[in-house]
C-alpha cells in the first residue's frame, strides 16, 4: 500500500483549519494570552499631563533660594483636574501623580522642605524638570503600543489599559473536541483489570491543544462498539475541530475508520510512529483521526496538527531547528521516523528510549523529536538532524 507523504497529510489538515480563522472583540479582562489581530495605538499620551513624581512642593526653579521661605499658594492632589496656576514667587504643595500647575517647572520632595505658617523653606536648589514626569514621556498619542500578532501578556494588558484601550480585537480560539476510543480503556486512578489500559490520550491532546491557543470544549470516550457515532455527534455540537485517537488501523473493530471511511481520507502515511491516520469531515466539522498508541498521538499532534491549529488561532508556527546527533542512529527506509530526543544544553541531541509507540512514560523525558529522513537508514554520530521542539 502506498503511503501518503507526511507533508501532504499535514497540508490537508492545515488547509482545512485555515477556514476556521475568526476574530472577536473582548474586554482587557478577558484578553490574557489572546492574540491581537492588528496594531493597537495609544488613544491617549502616557502620561497624559505633566505630573509630580514626588509628594512635595511644585515651584519655579528660578524662584528658589535655599532656606528662604516661599508662600504656599495652593495644595494640589492626584485627581485635581483644574489646578490653579502657580503665582510667581510661591510654591504649591503637590502630591505624587497630581498635575504640575502652569508656571511650575520643578518639584522638591517634602523630605527636603520645612513648612510653617503658610510658608515653605526648601533645602535644595532644584534643577528645571526635577521630579516632573513629562506628558507623553512614555508614549505619544497615536504611537504603537502593542503590535498585531502579539500574544498578550500581563505587561501588554497594562500598557493597553494605561494608554486608554478598553477592548481589543483578538483571534477567536478554535474550539476543539477530543474523543478517545477503545473498550480496554479505564480512567487513571481506577482499578486496572488484566487486559485493561489506563487512558492517557485525552489528557495529552487536551493539554497540547490548550497550549497552542485552542479552547477544549469537549472530552469524550467511547468503546469499540457502536457508541462512537453518538459520541462524535455530541463532540461536533461543541467544536470547530475534533481530534480522535484509536480505531483507525486494520483490526476487526475499528470504530473510527468504520464510521468515517466514506467521509474523507484514511490510510497510512510515510511516518513512524503515527502511520495509520484519517482526516474527514463529519457534519461539517473537520475530524483528525490519530492512531491509538500514546506516543503516536503525541508525535502526530506535534508534526501534523500543531502548526495548523496555531494558525487557526492566529499564532505563528513553531518550526524545527537542527542539532548534531550524540550517537549513531538506524532507521527504517521509506518512512520519516520521529524519535524522541533530548536536546542538551551543549546543543547536541540524544535519543531517548526506543522507537516503539507504546513507550509513553519514557517519552516524558524527551524535549524534542528527532526527524530521520525517509531515505536514511543509518546516520553517524555528529550528523545534523532536524529537531522539533516538543510542547512544554
Ligand atoms: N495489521 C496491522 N496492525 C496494525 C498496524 C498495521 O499497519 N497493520 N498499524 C499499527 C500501528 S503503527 C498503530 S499506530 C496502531 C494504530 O491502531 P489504532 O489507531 O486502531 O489504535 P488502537 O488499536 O485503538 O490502539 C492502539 C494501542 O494504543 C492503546 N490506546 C488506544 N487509545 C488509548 C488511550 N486513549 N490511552 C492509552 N492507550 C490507548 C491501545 O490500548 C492499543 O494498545 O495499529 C497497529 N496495528
Ligand atoms: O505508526 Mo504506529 O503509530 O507506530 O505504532
Amino acid at each position: 500500500m502506498t503511503r501518503r507523504p507526511v507533508s501532504d497529510h499535514r497540508r490537508a489538515i492545515t488547509h482545512a483549519f485555515a477556514e476556521l480563522v475568526g476574530t472577536e472583540t473582548v474586554p482587557l479582562t478577558e484578553a490574557h494570552r489572546r492574540v491581537l489581530t492588528s496594531d493597537v495605538l495609544a488613544s491617549a499620551p502616557m502620561p497624559a499631563f505633566d505630573n509630580s513624581a514626588m509628594d512635595g512642593f511644585a515651584v519655579r526653579a528660578a524662584d528658589v533660594e535655599v532656606d528662604v521661605p516661599l508662600p504656599v499658594a495652593t495644595r494640589i492632589f492626584a485627581g485635581d483636574t483644574d489646578p490653579t496656576p502657580l503665582p510667581s514667587g510661591s510654591a504649591a504643595a503637590i502630591m505624587t501623580g497630581a498635575p504640575v500647575p502652569a508656571g511650575a517647572d520643578a518639584v522638591v520632595p517634602v523630605e527636603q522642605s520645612v513648612e510653617r505658617d503658610g510658608h515653605v523653606r526648601l533645602q535644595v536648589q532644584p534643577d528645571v524638570g526635577a521630579f516632573v514626569r513629562r506628558r507623553a514621556a512614555d508614549v505619544a498619542a497615536g504611537a504603537l503600543v502593542v503590535a498585531g500578532a502579539t500574544v498578550l501578556t500581563p505587561r501588554h494588558l497594562a500598557a493597553l489599559a494605561a494608554t486608554g484601550t478598553g477592548t481589543v480585537e483578538v483571534f477567536r480560539r478554535p474550539r476543539v473536541a477530543v474523543v478517545s476510543t477503545g473498550s480496554e480503556l479505564v480512567p487513571p486512578g481506577a482499578p486496572l483489570a488484566y487486559g485493561q489500559v489506563y487512558e492517557s490520550n485525552s489528557i495529552i491532546l487536551a493539554t497540547l491543544c490548550a497550549a497552542h491557543g485552542a479552547e477544549v470544549t469537549f472530552s469524550g470516550s467511547s468503546g469499540d462498539g457502536g457508541d462512537f457515532a453518538a459520541t462524535l455527534d455530541a463532540a461536533v455540537e461543541h467544536a470547530d475541530i475534533v481530534l480522535t485517537s484509536g480505531g483507525v488501523s486494520m483490526g476487526e473493530r475499528e470504530p473510527v475508520r468504520d464510521l468515517l471511511s466514506d467521509a474523507g481520507w484514511f490510510g497510512p502515511i510515510a511516518m513512524q510512529p503515527g502511520g495509520p491516520q484519517g482526516f474527514t469531515v463529519w457534519r461539517g466539522v473537520p475530524v483528525v483521526s490519530l492512531p491509538g498508541n500514546p506516543v503516536s498521538v503525541m508525535v502526530s499532534f506535534e508534526v501534523l496538527v500543531r502548526n495548523g491549529l496555531r494558525a487557526a488561532g492566529g499564532l505563528a508556527p513553531i518550526d524545527p531547528t537542527s542539532a548534531p546527533l550524540a550517537s549513531a542512529v538506524t532507521s527504517i527506509a521509506g518512512r520519516t521516523q520521529f524519535l524522541r530526543g533530548f536536546l542538551r544544553a551543549d546543543g547536541v541531541v540524544e535519543v531517548v528510549g526506543g522507537p516503539g509507540s507504546h513507550l509513553v512514560a519514557t517519552a516524558a523525558n524527551a524535549n524534542v523529536l528527532i526527524e530521520i529522513d525517509s531515505a536514511a537508514v543509518h546516520l553517524a554520530a555528529g550528523q545534523e538532524v532536524p529537531t522539533w521542539p516538543l510542547t512544554p
